[in-house]
């Protein structure tokens, strides 16, 4: 009947049929997708794999999971639950009922095999504070075979390092069998529980699963009395020989109902245990032991290095692996916090700012980036182990400072040069406007050291409080080394402008004074010397009392002016002394050449050369003598004397002199020390030898001179000449009176011999000697007897030509010699002498 129903749908319904069937299909499928989509999400993002099957620690998945769920700002207010337990015994179930957490689960249709391979981790939902939990691979499984528990044991040790509370799940019907799959379990925590050196109590909650009617508090004396059976059965170091079990860990015991059979119920029950994770962390809570617990940023580290020690199979001692943690992290959060410091716009622009000059409030700008760094690295390392924390907290105060420093002393750098060249400026002014050396530079020495400390103040870095005192030691010392620049400057301008000064008071005066040379020469200058000292050491010590100069320096000043008016007068009588000759020389010749008037001598032959040379001489002996020592200390000496006697008196007693020693030939005078002589004796006799030899000349002009003065006022011939003139000359003379005609052609004859005498230049032909003038002579005579004679002719002719008169351009000594000769005819046909002409040629 119902086959035949079924058989009366109409094909139209058939296909409507099919395709409601089609639709739900399709809908049923885009759900599945869905929701399996959804909770791949879910896996992916609040879950992840921690260890894999094969025991590797999944770093980066681990790393983006703590970031995901923001563990690391959690700081100590984490907790970390685990769950261990045989495979399929419902673990994965447990925990996502019990955390809303997305594990996967065994299909329950599909029969018990493994789903859960190595270590899973999940953020518990809706739990405060944040709570972890981990889901193991379950334990006497099939898949890895009864011999290799070696990842069981790993994994457990791994879960009771890490967790805070460890959940048990085991079967209720396992309580108190001998055979019970939890035992070897049990005895695999309580074993590695003795590698760990945990200083904490883990809590061991035994999750009772499948809850027959037997009520918990019977099975829970059973079940604890199988612990600690299994507690003391396992072999413990001698230090824990005697540990109770408490001592380790605080035992809890649940009990749920089967999830399968009694869901609801199991729900009950399983959010009533939910209720005991929240606040798990407070005191008596199920996470309350704090102890051991790693600073949630240091979670993932401090994970992997638990893992590998204890995949190297190493002892795990926990309180050495917090402090490794804290000592990684604490370097990771210090580095992370200085490359933000290095890397921020608030430092970039500071550092940047330095480089050209002083930054107005740098040290409240540096102070406060530096604060505000070491504040973050200690919000972020407050709790790891206080003694590592404050250990790379001092480190990275020292990088920073490190880092910061230069820029601090670049300001100083700005801070000093800047006042240093400010000071200057104002030392400069302050001296040009005419106060005293001292008081400019202490002044202004006071008030930019002042300004420094203002600047110094401002850069002052509180956090790193640098000892930059040098910056101000060094600018007081630049300071004092400009004002004792500018003062030694100032103290050589002053002591020139008076060295300048006194040269030219002295060096004059003196040169005057050694021109006029005599007994008070010595006497002059010591006055004039001590005259100008006097004035220019008052001048210069009324100028000094500017300067901030101690006695002895001030002493030393005047002393040295005093040295160098002396070093002038000296040097200057060095000077004559070295042109004494000169000097002598021309006293000789105005002494010589002039009479007591100063009026020139004319040697009439009546003068007495001997008596004026020597008058002469001795002149110039005072002078050599005047000039041969310095003689600014009062005193006598000998030195005029012996020159005298050894000079001047030297002919006169030449006889006695033969037979005593030179006076003169020594180097040393008596009574003058070495460094006071100008001439030695020795120089003297020989400059006087010099002297003589060249005055000589003088003399023996005047001599030449006298005499030849003489001879042209006795003009006439000696009478005896005259007498045999007249008498030999008798006849001749008479002759010529007797006839006047022998007097003209006497006349011509004088004449032509006259001409002959000019045209020949006669006296120019013998300059040479007799022999070259007789030769030079005996070529040019005839020529020029022919040339006269023709120029005689020609003249004669003249008057017959007109233009023969016109004056005939000659050139040379010929046409003058033609013109005086023609003159000398013009005069003889006049009759007229002139001796004036004769003169001239
Ligand atoms: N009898 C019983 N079965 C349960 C209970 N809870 C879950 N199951 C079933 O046990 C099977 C395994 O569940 P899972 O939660 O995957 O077990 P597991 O322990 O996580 O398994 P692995 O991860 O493979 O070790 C599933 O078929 C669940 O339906 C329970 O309370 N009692």
């Amino acid at each position: 009947m119902e086959d035949n129903e079924e058989l009366q749908i109409s094909p139209q319904n058939r296909f409507k049929f099919l395709s409601i069937r089609l639709s739900l299909k399709w809908i049923a499928s885009v759900l599945e997708l869905s929701v399996s989509s959804k909770i791949q999400w879910d896996v992916e993002c609040c879950s992840t794999q921690v260890i894999d099957g094969d025991g590797s620690f999944n770093v980066t998945g681990v790393e983006q999971f703590i970031k995901e769920v923001k563990l690391g700002e959690c700081g100590l207010s984490y907790a970390v639950v685990a769950i261990m337990g045989p495979q399929s015994s419902g673990k994965s179930t447990l925990l996502n009922n019990l955390f809303y957490t997305n594990f996967r689960e065994m299909d329950a249709f599909r029969g018990r095999s493994q789903t859960t391979k190595g270590i899973w981790m999940a953020k518990c939902s809706g739990i405060e504070p944040c709570t972890l939990v981990m889901d193991l691979e379950g334990t006497d499984g099939r898949e890895r075979g009864e011999d290799d528990t070696a990842f069981e044991k790993q994994s457990a040790l791994f879960a009771l390092a890490v967790s805070d509370i460890v959940l048990i799940n085991m079967w209720c019907h396992d309580i108190g069998r001998e055979q019970a799959a939890n035992k070897p379990l049990l005895k695999t925590v309580f074993q590695v529980m003795m590698r760990l050196f945990s200083p904490r109590k883990t809590t061991l909650m035994f999750v009772i699963r499948d809850k027959t009617r037997t009520p918990l508090e019977n099975l829970e004396p059973v079940l604890r009395e199988d612990i600690q059976k299994i507690w003391d059965s396992v072999p413990k170091p001698q230090a824990h020989k005697e540990t109770p079990l408490s001592e380790f860990f605080n035992v809890e015991v649940v009990a749920l109902n089967s999830f399968e059979e009694k869901e609801e119920l199991f729900k009950e029950q399983v959010a009533k245990l939910r209720q005991r994770f929240f606040h798990s962390i407070a005191p008596g809570g199920l996470a309350g032991d704090r102890r051991g617990v790693v600073p949630a940023s240091g979670f993932s580290f401090s994970a992997q290095e638990i893992w590998k020690v204890i995949k190297e199979n190493k002892d795990l001692d926990l309180p050495a692996h917090k402090v490794m943690v804290a000592t990684v992290r604490c370097e990771e959060i210090a580095n992370e916090k200085y490359l933000a410091f290095i890397e921020s716009e608030s430092w970039r622009e500071l550092e940047e700012a330095v480089k050209t000059g002083p930054v107005s409030g740098f040290g409240k700008k540096l102070n406060s980036l530096l604060h505000t760094s070491l504040s973050e690295y200690d919000s972020e390392a407050t709790f790891f182990d206080e003694g590592v924390r404050s250990s790379k907290k001092i480190h990275l105060k020292e990088k920073l400072f490190h880092l910061a420093q230069p820029a601090h002393q670049s300001v100083l750098g700005h801070l000093r040069s800047g006042t240093l060249e400010k000071f200057k400026e104002a030392f400069e002014k302050a001296l040009n406007g005419g106060e005293k050396f001292a008081v400019a530079a202490r002044n202004c020495t006071a008030s930019y050291m002042a300004l420094f400390d203002e600047g110094y103040e401002d850069a002052f870095v509180e956090l790193a409080n640098w000892d930059s005192s040098k910056f101000r030691d060094k600018l007081g010392r630049d300071i004092e080394a400009h004002v004792a620049s500018v003062q030694v400057a100032k103290l050589s301008e002053l002591t020139s402008s008076y060295q300048t000064k006194l040269n030219e008071a002295l060096a004059g005066p003196v040169e005057a004074l050694f021109d006029g040379a005599n007994n008070e020469t010595w006497l002059s200058i010591r006055n004039l010397l001590k005259c100008e000292t006097e004035t220019a050491v008052s001048g210069m010590s009324k100028a000094l009392s500017g300067f901030d100069l101690d006695e002895n320096a001030k002493g030393k000043m005047l002393t040295s002016l005093k040295d160098y008016a002396r070093g002038v007068v000296e040097a200057k009588a060095k000077e004559e002394a070295g042109r004494v000759v000169i000097r002598m020389k021309d006293r000789f010749t105005a002494l010589f050449s002039h009479d007591s008037d100063s009026m020139p001598r004319i040697w009439t032959g009546n003068e007495d050369i001997r008596a004026i040379t020597r008058t002469a001489r001795t002149g110039c002996l005072k002078l050599i003598s005047v000039m041969a020592a310095i003689r600014l200390e009062d005193g006598v000496d000998n030195i005029e004397k012996i020159l005298s006697a050894a000079l001047l008196d030297a002919n006169s007693s030449a006889a006695t002199k033969s037979t005593m020693a030179d006076p003169l030939a020594t180097s040393t005078w008596e009574q003058v020390p070495p460094a006071r002589t100008l001439i030695t004796p020795v120089q003297c006799k020989s400059l006087w030898r010099q002297f003589t030899t060249e005055t000589e000349y003088t003399v023996t002009q005047a001599i030449s001179a006298q005499e030849a003065n003489r001879r042209s006022n006795n003009w006439l011939p000696p009478p005896w000449a005259i007498v045999a003139l007249l008498i030999l000359g008798f006849n001749e003379f008479m002759t010529v009176l007797r006839n006047p005609f022998y007097l003209a052609i006497i006349f011509v004859g004088y004449l032509v011999a006259k001409a002959l005498w000019v045209q020949l230049d006669i006296s120019g032909q013998f300059r040479y000697g007799v022999l070259p003038g007789l030769i030079s002579l005996s070529t040019s005579l005839i020529p020029t007897v022919m040339d006269l004679i023709q120029k005689l002719s020609e003249q004669g002719q003249a008057p017959a030509t007109p233009t023969n008169r016109l004056p005939r351009i000659k050139t040379g000594a010929s046409s003058r010699k033609f013109e005086n000769v023609s003159t000398m005819s013009s005069n003889a046909s006049s009759g007229v002498t002139s001796s004036h002409s004769d003169k001239e040629e």
